[in-house]
């Protein structure tokens, strides 16, 4: 149990099915705390935040209002006085609110002395660790905060701290055969609530489901109940993250994330799918169906953790989710507004039994900059004066939390927020994607010449970084430099402590030409091309001791196997002078990577690092080499589907005659190149182009999307020439 402090802190939610509601002056919300049964010993109430009485009556008697004569203690607002509850009692608590609209309502806090004696081992285990699935020790008591009248609220607590308690599950009834079933009428009765609107059909695409947020409500509840079965399955939490990344303000978009904070597997890509669209006649059929297939045990507990974005959408629909995971019964716990990195961080912190790092806001800035600080004292110990970085938020959560963390690694790095969500539109005409598609600087930035800038996308999980030179003319690092650099330093700190580590590059078909060659021909490392969606490169990357993946718009990370990290951090203790330090610094990089996804502030701190100890400026960076003229394009058609490609999607199968044309073209352009895929995340046919210079680029590009246009069924305005 190791050292389990015996105070827990639940916060008090006051939640209706749907959402936030308006408390009127002097409402009184009523909270029962029970503990069937009893508690052995004497436990201590605190509630705090607003006005509170609290009282405690016997157990035994049931819900039933507490005896006239029971100690009432008014607190006024603020901390509230600590409360005794005897053994055999429970509490009620209730609390008055003034006007205002309100979800979190205070706190609560328990202390139970001597808690540690009284518990089982924790429940967060590994999902790789056999002791997964040994039986869980029975805890001796349970507990459980509920509102009055019941049916209107729930209580929100984290498993971490209340899991050993032993959290009945709810939401789950006997079956005639005694095996616990899904409660399908309390499903039914809340999908109403959660109407999916009628033909709409989506698909769980390159990162997750992604529409305009309004249509998205059903969705959102329907994967909170994915996620509590996909849980019980693997016996971990998972996360639910509730984003459009990149994707203008008005959309939004759900993705699960699996134990090991990896995207979710392919298979349960399929279930989800099928449950989004599924009618609404159909979803107790779809659920069961899921779940015999995957053989879930519904015996197991479920825990889901949910994060957010900045959009105005995200919180309603992150109601929405936690609506789907209660209805199964599932525990959860919501972090609120958090980076999609972030989210990925959480989830595999708990499955890892916090090996991983501690899992909290604050456990992810202090695992990332104790790294950053420790791996940059030699160069910082230089005087190096060029520490300032422009950051463009995106106008979105990235400018938040960076604003948080931004005091953890300064004076060593000083950061400058721009575009950080006070007056702009998220991910308008700024961000990662901008910059990287319009090959121009966003708005909002003050860039002065040769200055080092970067730009975030809307969820933080991309970087790119760029300059004005002292022509005035706009220069990108986009992802394929990022890989580039990044290889090359883990490149030379592998040569140094010599052992044999394998290191492999993973990119997708948009990597630049140049950046493929200087790879393979000039550093020397092999390079591999997936098809397009972090799943698909952060697989590949696992087959190599060190795998370093960059999508060319700037998401992406490296890869450290458990052999090469044992390996590292043994030459690191052991080994002499040079090996050792090559050794350290591994070590050191190791943490400062987000091995689970990538992470534009885990990134920015990787590239400021290595920047700063090889003393490179962002010219010498951008000089590695000269990235051929290229060009992406969006086609509209009636259907995106009707093109289907192969070869990691460089070669179109269907319809027939497209890829023939899109031969025909390349032919007429030096160094060039051209493909077409569907999009994942837009209703879109995206069109990329590459050649010798950037106006055959150009022409190739529109060439290549007038052929879409006509060849896979184009609808609205034909596309146009000149950019
Ligand atoms: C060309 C491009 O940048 N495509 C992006 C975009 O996918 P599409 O399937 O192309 O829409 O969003 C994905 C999720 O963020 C990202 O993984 C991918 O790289």
């Amino acid at each position: 149990m190791g050292t389990k402090p015996d105070t827990y802190t639940l916060p008090l939610y006051f939640l209706t099915p749907r959402s936030s509601i308006h408390i009127s002056q002097n409402v009184s919300l009523k909270f029962r705390f029970s503990f069937p049964p009893p508690p052995p010993v004497p436990i201590w109430v605190q509630v705090s935040g607003f006005s509170t009485s609290v009282r405690s009556y016997p157990v035994a008697d049931g819900w039933q209002a507490p005896p006239a004569d029971t100690a009432s203690l008014n607190s006024g607002k603020g901390e509230g006085p600590s409360f005794q509850i005897p053994p055999r009692c429970a509490a009620w608590a209730a609390v008055s609110a003034a006007t205002r609209e309100v979800r979190s309502i205070g706190e609560a806090r328990l202390r139970i002395p001597g808690l540690r004696g009284l518990l089982g081992p924790p429940r967060s285990t590994p999902v790789s660790d056999p002791a997964a699935s040994a039986p869980r020790t029975p805890a001796r008591w349970a507990f459980r905060l509920s509102q009055e009248p019941p049916q209107t609220g729930t209580a929100n607590v984290s498993p971490d701290d209340l899991d050993p308690l032993g959290l009945c599950p709810q939401g789950f009834q006997l079956n005639e055969r005694g095996r616990p079933d899904m409660d399908l009428d309390a499903v039914t009765k809340q999908s109403v609530l959660h109407a999916k609107p009628d033909g709409l059909i989506l698909q769980y695409g390159t990162a997750g489901f992604r529409t305009k947020a309004e249509h998205l409500d059903h969705v959102m509840f329907r994967m909170g109940l994915l996620a509590v079965l996909r849980s019980k399955q693997t016996k971990s939490t998972i996360g639910v993250m509730v984003t459009a990344s990149h994707n203008p303000e008005e959309d939004n978009g759900v993705k699960l994330v699996d134990p090991l904070g990896e995207m979710l597997a392919a298979s349960w890509e399929e279930h989800a799918t099928c449950l989004a669209n599924a009618e609404e006649q159909h979803l107790p059929r779809v659920l069961v169906d899921i779940s015999e297939k995957a053989a879930v045990d519904l015996h197991q507990d479920a825990f889901v953790v949910i994060g957010r974005d900045t959009r105005p959408s995200s919180e309603r629909l992150s109601q929405s989710v936690i609506d789907g995971v209660t209805v199964l019964g599932g525990q959860f716990y919501d972090y609120g507004l958090l980076t999609t990195p972030q989210l990925h961080y959480m989830v595999f912190c708990r499955n890892s039994n916090g090996q991983y790092g501690k899992a909290t806001v604050e456990g992810y800035y202090q695992k990332l900059s104790s790294a950053f600080v420790e791996l940059t004292k030699q160069a910082f110990c230089r005087g190096d004066d060029h520490r300032t970085l422009k950051v463009d938020c995106a106008n979105g959560i990235g400018a938040l939390k960076l604003a948080e963390m931004k005091h953890y690694f300064s004076p060593g790095l000083s950061v400058q927020l721009f575009n950080d969500g006070t007056k702009g539109k998220l991910n308008h005409l700024c961000g990662a994607d901008f910059v990287k598609s319009h090959q121009k600087p966003p708005q909002g930035i003050e860039m002065r010449a040769n200055e080092r800038c970067c730009s975030f996308d809307g969820d933080a999980d991309r970087i790119v970084y760029y300059y004005h030179d002292a022509d005035g003319q706009f220069h990108l690092i986009d992802g394929d430099k990022i890989a580039t650099l990044i290889s090359s330093f883990l490149k030379e700190l592998l040569l140094e402590i010599g052992d044999g580590l394998s290191l492999g590059v993973v990119q997708t078909a948009y990597a630049n030409g140049s950046s493929t060659r200087y790879l393979e021909e000039v550093m020397k490392v092999p390079v591999y091309c997936t098809k397009t969606g972090v799943k698909h490169l952060h697989h590949k990357a696992q087959e190599f001791d060190i795998g370093v993946y960059f999508e060319a718009n700037g998401h992406g990370t490296v890869l450290f196997s458990k052999a090469a990290e044992t390996k590292i951090k043994q030459l690191a203790k052991e080994s002499e002078d040079e090996k050792r330090k090559a050794a350290k610094m591994l070590e050191n990089i190791i943490d400062l990577f987000n091995q689970t996804i990538g992470d534009a502030i885990s990134d920015m701190l990787v590239i400021e690092a290595i920047l700063a100890l090889k003393g490179l400026t962002v010219q010498q960076w951008d000089a590695l080499y000269t990235d051929l003229p290229n060009r992406q394009l969006k086609v509209k058609v009636a259907d995106r589907q009707v093109i289907s490609t192969t070869d990691a999607e460089r070669q179109v199968v269907k319809p027939p005659g497209l890829q023939e044309a899109i031969n025909d073209l390349v032919k007429k352009y030096r160094l060039s190149r051209a493909f077409v895929r569907p999009s994942g995340t837009e209703d879109i046919v995206r069109v990329y182009a590459e050649a010798d210079s950037q106006e055959n680029t150009d022409s190739l590009a529109y060439e290549v999307s007038l052929a879409v246009f006509q060849l896979a069924g184009g609808i609205g305005e034909r596309p146009q020439r000149g950019f």
